[in-house]
């Protein structure tokens, strides 16, 4: 039990109608889940706005409404807490309401279009070899300590969230490392928390759907840096375009990484391999079990992190050798034949053609590439088109077919494709709708030593159709097409 004003701490109210002095049992900001004397948030959202719920969270026993616009007629047995920004409010509240536990241990975000769950995985397995208890707030899944706890979104809603790092704080937790997304930067869902140090990965096109043009695109990112306060570090890729803007309005204490330009700290890759590169990293070598440039700078974003959480090199250094990074991504299976499976998420054009151009690299004797790939449905569409252009331009052969189609039709978002494809490419392009098929015939098209890659769905276990979900591991599908040849 916590009381309102409490839970108010640090929040400006503009009215409040009512008794402030009042317990609250519960917090939410969904009316059909909210408990006997609880509080009930109303936020605006993409299909409804949660001040027409005010009444049924009133029904289902809330005590307390926290909203932006009170409704016409108030009750004398509620308090109605009246502000002008109701998802920081819930940001804020959430976080009272399970203690502040972003303030029990030491949190790092990590934010950017691609490699945030490779960063804050090889974080938490790097501070785990080094002898602390940690968390982990990823796409994959959320682990407290050990305990896995399934992930519903790349950043959970605000009460998700702080249930979490308080479960983390009770279970001993140093450190929590956490991805935060550019959807959770503009929904509010990390304010009220305090973070001890901020990444940033590298921005592409990604989300247009959501955030419209790329400038807001950008600033969503920028707002999280902007937030750090003077105790935090700001981490930020140097070889990135923006980069620097990122850290332009911080408090926070700014630091660099980079391959190519001027920065805190560099790294070089020396050899590549399937299973593992060679980096000349801060004056040392290193292997990792990451391969590609892309991972090479999510492997010196780890580093830079480990030094600015005052961990020693060599240690740091002999740890990050022996960890492999995420589930599902690049993840190499090799067929009784000799064809060579990769499983990997990429699920944006800058993620298709780094990890083309890796496999370019990497590739012997001018073997084939095969790639297979789609693109989500009710997701920006923008990127289709690009992403299939992207594996035309990289690969020998494309099979383009369905990712998670949601609620959209899959031979639209096909059509939507196969219309970034120049017409002397066509005769290279196979659509296969079906997914399971589609991994199929392209692991047929391959000749022993060719190269098949199952883009898009990484670790995933279910494809999304018409809304309904269902089993589905590429991986295990790669290794079934590859068992009938
Ligand atoms: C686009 C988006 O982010 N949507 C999130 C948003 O939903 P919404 O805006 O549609 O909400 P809404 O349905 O309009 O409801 C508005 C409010 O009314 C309330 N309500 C609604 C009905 C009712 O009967 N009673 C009631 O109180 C709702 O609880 C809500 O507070 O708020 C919901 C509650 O927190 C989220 O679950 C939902 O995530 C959806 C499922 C989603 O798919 N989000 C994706 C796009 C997302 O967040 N992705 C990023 C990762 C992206 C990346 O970088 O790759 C992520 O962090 O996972
Ligand atoms: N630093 C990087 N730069 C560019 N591409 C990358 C980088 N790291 C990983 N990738 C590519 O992006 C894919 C997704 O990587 P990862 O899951 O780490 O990103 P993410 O930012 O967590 O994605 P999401 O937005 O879905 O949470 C990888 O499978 C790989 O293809
Ligand atoms: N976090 C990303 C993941 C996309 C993964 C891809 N498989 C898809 O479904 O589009 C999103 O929700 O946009
Ligand atoms: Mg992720």
């Amino acid at each position: 039990m916590i009381e309102l004003k409490d839970i108010l701490h640090g929040i400006p109210v503009r009215q409040v109608i009512g008794n402030l002095n009042v317990a609250v049992s519960d917090l939410n900001f969904d009316s059909r889940k909210v408990m006997p004397n609880g509080m009930f948030v109303a936020v605006a959202g993409l299909h409804t706005d949660g001040h027409q719920y005010i009444d049924a969270a009133i029904n289902q026993g809330a005590t307390v409404v926290l909203c932006e616009q009170l409704p016409e007629i108030t009750k004398d047995d509620i308090t109605y807490v009246q502000v002008d920004d109701s998802a920081f409010a819930l940001g804020v509240s959430a976080s009272n309401y399970f203690g502040n536990p972003s303030r029990k241990l030491r949190l790092v975000g990590v934010t950017g279009t691609n490699g945030k769950t490779t960063i804050v995985t090889l974080l938490y397995k790097l501070f785990r070899k080094l002898g602390y208890e940690v968390g982990l707030l990823s796409t994959v899944h959320n682990l407290v300590g050990d305990r896995v706890v399934a992930a519903t979104h790349t950043t959970p809603d605000p009460l998700a969230l702080n249930k979490l790092l308080h479960e983390m704080v009770d279970a001993g937790c140093d450190y929590c490392f956490m991805e935060v997304s550019s959807h959770a930067i503009v929904q509010q869902r990390i304010a009220g928390l305090n973070f001890a140090g901020g990444i940033f990965s590298n921005i592409t096109h990604d989300h247009l759907d959501f955030h419209k043009t790329f400038d807001e695109y950008i600033k969503a990112k920028k707002t999280f840096f902007d937030g750090l306060d003077r105790f935090a570090f700001a981490l930020s890729n140097a070889d990135d375009k923006h980069g620097a803007v990122m850290l332009q309005n911080t408090f926070a204490h700014k630091k660099t990484y980079g391959l190519k330009h001027m920065a805190d700290f560099k790294a070089k890759v020396i050899e590549s391999h399937f299973d593992g590169m060679l980096l000349y990293l801060d004056g040392q070598e290193v292997w990792v079990k990451l391969v590609g440039n892309f991972n090479a700078y999510n492997i010196l974003a780890v580093y830079g992190a480990a030094i600015l959480l005052e961990q020693e090199t060599m240690k740091i250094l002999t740890a990050l050798s022996n960890i492999t990074g995420a589930e599902g991504r690049f993840d190499t299976t090799i067929s009784k034949n000799g064809v060579i499976g990769i499983v990997d998420y990429a699920h944006t054009p800058d993620a298709v053609q780094n990890v083309l151009e890796t496999i370019g690299d990497l590739r012997k004797n001018k073997v084939h590439i095969i790639t297979v790939l789609g693109c989500g449905g009710d997701r920006d569409k923008a990127k289709r088109p690009v992403m299939a252009a992207v594996a035309v331009k990289y690969s020998d052969k494309v099979v383009i077919t369905s990712d998670n189609p949601r609620t959209e039709d899959p031979m639209q978002i096909i059509q939507d494709m196969e219309s970034g494809i120049p017409q002397d490419k066509k005769r290279n392009v196979f659509s296969i709708a079906d997914r399971r098929e589609a991994i199929r015939a392209a692991c047929h098209l391959a000749q022993p030593g060719d190269i098949v890659l199952v883009a898009g769905k990484g670790h995933e276990k279910y494809q999304e159709i018409k809304g309904q979900r269902y089993d589905f591991d590429d991986k295990a599908v790669l290794v079934g097409a590859f068992n009938e040849q």
